[in-house]
């Protein structure tokens, strides 16, 4: 059984008023019984308050992304290793929304996850679909190529997450079904035990793609999901931590 990860990505909401969502996720952890690792990702300029609020406690913190470079002349970014420096422990590369609005291709997306793994940090893999690419009959191809492309050599050893994020069902409200989501994690499943063996079987594949209270137990107890990558529903503590319990009522 691979424990689950519960993770949170804010996006680009927050201010230092919503840190107060953090100590509540922090006291909810508390009171509930240990049964999976939970990540919130907070924007950048709340990490190391967050991870402050968070220290000594269940909740990890990471970062929504990274720089492929160490340090340099690279105005706005952030690399791995400030971001470890922060108290981050995770990194998100290669969301949709990065990808989309920062032309981020997969080779881009692996150098960064090398960074993370270089910092010591992990990287969570974010692959998926647009409705276009579903509707072409072409998902398992873009996912197989995605996997392939932003994978870097450097995670042999199985120190990644990846999240399928189907992009048409990112915010809309429109979740993918459990067959779908299943035949996608199953076949990034297969993808993973044939490129890296035993390190790939033990990977987390983390669902993305209003992930919500009331659909998250159906999602979390299918085999190959191991876990959710949550925006909308991550904003409000009582509603990721009822996905939390979701995630442990499954094991
Ligand atoms: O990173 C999180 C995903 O993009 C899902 O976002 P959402 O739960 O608001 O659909």
């Amino acid at each position: 059984m691979i424990r689950p990860l519960i993770a949170g990505n804010w996006k680009m909401n927050g201010t230092s008023a919503m840190l107060p969502v953090v100590q509540e996720v922090v006291t909810g952890l508390s009171a509930r019984a240990d049964g999976a690792d939970c990540l919130i990702c907070p924007p950048a300029t709340l990490l190391e308050r967050a991870a402050k609020v968070a220290q000594a406690s269940a909740l990890a913190i990471g970062a929504q992304d990274c720089h492929a470079k160490e340090a340099g002349a690279h105005t706005g970014d952030l690399s791995a290793e400030m971001i470890a420096d922060a108290g981050g422990r995770y990194v998100i590369v290669g969301h949709s929304e990065r990808r989309a609005d920062h032309f981020e291709s997969s080779e881009i997306v692996a150098n960064k996850a090398a960074a993370a793994k270089r910092a010591g940090i992990t990287p969570i893999i974010c692959v998926g679909e647009t409705l276009e690419e579903r509707e072409a009959g072409r998902t398992l191809e873009i996912i197989s190529d995605q996997l392939a492309e932003s994978i870097p050599d450097a995670v042999c050893d199985g120190s990644f997450v990846v999240a399928y994020e189907p992009v048409w069902a990112i915010g809309t409200g429109k979740v993918a079904t459990t067959e779908q989501v299943d035949e996608v994690h199953n076949a990034i499943r297969d993808k993973l035990n044939q490129r890296f063996a035993d390190a790939g079987a033990s990977v987390r594949i983390l669902y993305g793609g209003s992930m919500k209270p009331d659909n998250a137990a159906g999602l979390l107890s299918l085999q190959n999901v191991n876990g959710g990558l949550i925006g909308g529903a991550s904003l409000k503590a009582a509603d990721f931590l009822a996905i939390y319990d979701a995630g442990i009522s499954n094991l």
